[in-house]
């Protein structure tokens, strides 16, 4: 059977510290971008809301409107400093994710906005020529409340996605992206590892309740219960910031091992992703082939959606 991943390849995850300032962190993700490109890298990830700071009231300030595609660069410069970066570092750059507004989104800043204009959290990826070749809108809300530890409720002004998003990469194989609290939702993970993806992505920001707690549990349980390879790519942690991000950007092997992790700190993350690696895990704990769609059934089998 063809190998998942059909050659071994670098993987980059920039844990950015991401500031309030737009213009500064998209220069700063060249800086870092080009870093990980000199390290050997050719699929190289940034982290959830990378160009904003983290938070339900900044969206509409900084949402930016990517329909239709491809938009001006006054819809979007996020979409152009992308496709600009991934031609010029010759990568695979799966953008982390911005705050995306529907056209017509006016200053209002709520999913109502008065005229029932949405906002999304998105991420864009970009192949090495410039050109897009996907885009994920978060599909579960980040939607929490533990008192006297943290609320958040994207769900105030963000509306879901409603696909599963996979990006192919003829020389590697496919690629499943998704953002942050979409990790906590093993049947996505499931449908796109069954569905031939050889790695998860997932930009996040995880905070310091929930990231303790869950951050590298959810990386390797995905990892485990899919014997696909995982990568987590969060902001620096900043602790003078509303929301402090858990930081911890780790990548891990099909038999769930973590294979590289940063401290909460800025720091790129660079991991060689093994060809091979996934039959050989697959064929020493074989439960691809011990699955009983007999007793229970096959999600990926069931309604699927790969667009909006
Ligand atoms: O699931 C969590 O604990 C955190 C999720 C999150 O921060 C997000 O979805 O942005």
């Amino acid at each position: 059977m063809a190998q998942l991943l059909k050659k071994s390849v670098k993987l980059a995850l920039i844990q950015l510290a991401c500031t309030a300032d737009k213009a500064h962190n998209l220069s700063h993700a060249r800086t870092k971008v080009l870093e990980a490109t000199r390290a050997g890298a050719k699929i190289v990830v940034l982290p959830e809301c990378f160009n904003s700071p983290y938070g339900t009231k900044y969206f509409p300030q900084y949402a930016e409107q990517l329909l239709p595609s491809p938009p001006t660069e006054d819809q979007s410069p996020t979409f152009h400093a992308l496709s600009t970066l991934a031609k010029e570092a010759g990568v695979y750059l799966v953008g982390g994710s911005i705050p995306e507004k529907e056209a017509g989104f006016g200053s209002g800043g709520d999913k109502g906005d008065g005229q029932g204009k949405k906002l999304w959290n998105t991420s864009l990826t970009f192949g090495p020529q410039g050109e897009l070749l996907g885009t994920h809108r978060k599909v579960h809300l980040f939607d929490i409340d533990i008192p006297g530890k943290i609320r958040f409720k994207e769900s105030e002004v963000l509306s879901p996605g409603n696909k599963i998003t996979f990006i192919d990469i003829p020389e590697y194989g496919k690629i499943a992206v998704a953002i942050c609290y979409d990790i906590r939702f093993p049947e996505l993970a499931m449908v796109a590892a069954r569905k031939g993806a050889f790695l998860l992505l997932y930009p996040g920001a995880f905070n310091l309740t929930t990231g303790k707690l869950h951050w590298e549990l959810q990386a390797r349980g995905r990892a485990m219960d899919n014997q696909v390879f995982v990568g987590l790519c969060s902001p620096s942690r900043d602790m003078e910031a509303e929301y402090n991000a858990w930081g911890h950007s780790m990548v891990v092997d099909p038999n769930a091992e973590v294979l590289g992790q940063l401290d909460e700190k800025e720091g790129v993350l660079v991991q060689e992703l093994v060809a091979g690696r996934i039959e050989e895990v697959r064929k020493g704990i074989p439960i691809y082939s011990q699955r009983r769609f007999d007793v229970y059934p096959d999600v990926s089998e069931g309604k699927v959606r790969y667009e909006e």
